[in-house]
């Protein structure tokens, strides 16, 4: 018998520890290092970092981009911490609220030698914890041994990183009956990852025909426009508009799918919103951010549709790579079924970039 968490429970840990500031300890490529994510750095944690050597910090290339840091390792960057650093100077290169006000503080030293490998593997850690995508590492002689004597969660490169690109498998957890304002014939289903992320939900309207396409809407979560009504965006009239249309055609699926913020989080689209007041478009504020435009991942939307029965869909969609992304994970898609809805003075340029920039049919 073994009670040693396995590698899929190391990384749910790893990404709580990396939102409380704590360290985590990764080897791999014959070398070690300790990385921290430096949204959540702490002046101590600074220090300590410092004292036990050379400190660098891993972005990704669009941060890199904004910050004009050279980047010698395709998707990310490595640069040495100047000696004068200090957590304001990291929190400065991690977020970009303070881009245009303050001025920047480069010329910034990128690395060019030895292997980017762990960095990425940090970036992509801080990414799925949510943060903002930079973290600071310092190499390790023995990782096993440090992480040991100092409670910490030690990660394998070749162990964690495949695992970081695959979309972890889901269980239902729990149904039941859910009359709702569009059907009172409603159901909904809560589905949990075994990887510790978020849950998704999927409302069954009516009593789909399995070996029919079904009325289908990915909807990924947008707490401002699902809840508050913001007029920001068009997801709260999409997200009643799906529904109703199920109801009148008596059946449909509806996944809700936590990937707030087209997958950044919460805290990184108001972020994202914050430089959008500053003039920067959604697209233009999640590179400023360091992020990709779209950071979903929708194979777990086949993933889910799959487990209720389902394998064709009529897609209600303004998104071609939503389409894609179903085709090619084996959902068919019978039909795109246009949603447009939600229009307003407010979201009108939103709704235009989205058409321009990220393929969106209008
Ligand atoms: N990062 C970021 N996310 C946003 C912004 N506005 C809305 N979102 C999120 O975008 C997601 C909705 O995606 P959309 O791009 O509107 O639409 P879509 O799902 O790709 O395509 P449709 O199926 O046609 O609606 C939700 O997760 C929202 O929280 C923004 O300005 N920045
Ligand atoms: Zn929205």
């Amino acid at each position: 018998m073994s009670l040693m968490p396995t590698l899929i429970e190391l990384l749910a840990r790893a990404r709580v520890d990396l939102r409380m500031g704590l360290p985590v300890v990764l080897s791999g490529h014959g070398i070690a290092a300790l990385a921290i994510a430096a949204e959540s750095l702490t002046a101590e944690r600074l220090a300590d970092l410092r004292a036990m050597g050379t400190v660098s910090l891993a972005l990704t290339a669009r941060r890199a981009e904004t910050l004009k840091a050279q980047v010698y390792d395709g998707d990310i960057t490595r640069i040495t911490l100047p000696d004068s650093a200090d957590r304001a100077w990291v929190q400065a290169l991690a977020d970009p609220a303070d881009d245009l006000s303050t001025p920047m503080k480069g010329p910034f030293n990128s690395l060019r030698t030895g292997s980017a490998e762990l960095h990425r593997l940090a970036i992509a850690l801080v990414k799925s914890a949510r943060l903002l995508p930079s973290a600071l590492l310092v190499p390790l002689e023995n990782a096993k041994d440090f992480a040991g004597q100092n409670g910490l969660t030690l990660l394998s490169h070749s162990a964690a990183e495949p695992l970081l690109s695959e979309s972890s498998p889901l269980h239902p957890v729990a149904a039941a009956r859910l009359p709702v304002q569009a059907a009172e014939a409603g159901r909904l289903h809560v589905f949990r990852p075994e990887d510790g992320g978020e849950e998704h939900y999927a409302i069954e309207i009516g009593r789909p025909d399995r070996s029919q396409p079904v009325l289908a809407r990915l909807h990924s979560a947008c707490f401002t426009g699902d809840v508050l009504g913001s007029l920001k965006c068009d997801c709260g009239p999409q997200l009643q508009a799906a529904l109703m249309q199920m109801g009148a055609e008596g059946s449909g699926v509806l996944l809700y799918l936590n990937q707030e913020g087209r997958g950044i989080g919460l805290a990184n689209k108001m972020r994202a919103y914050s430089l959008q007041d500053q003039g920067f478009d959604t697209v233009e504020a999640n590179h400023r951010l360091g992020f990709e435009d779209d950071e979903r991942d929708f194979r777990l939307g086949s993933a889910i549709l799959r487990e209720l029965g389902f394998d064709q869909v009529r897609l209600l969609t303004n998104n071609p790579k939503k389409i894609a992304m179903m085709e090619h994970t084996g959902i068919k898609v019978t039909e795109r079924v246009p949603l447009q809805v939600g229009e307003n003075t407010f979201n009108r340029d939103y709704l235009a970039t989205k058409a321009t920039k990220s393929g969106h049919i209008l």
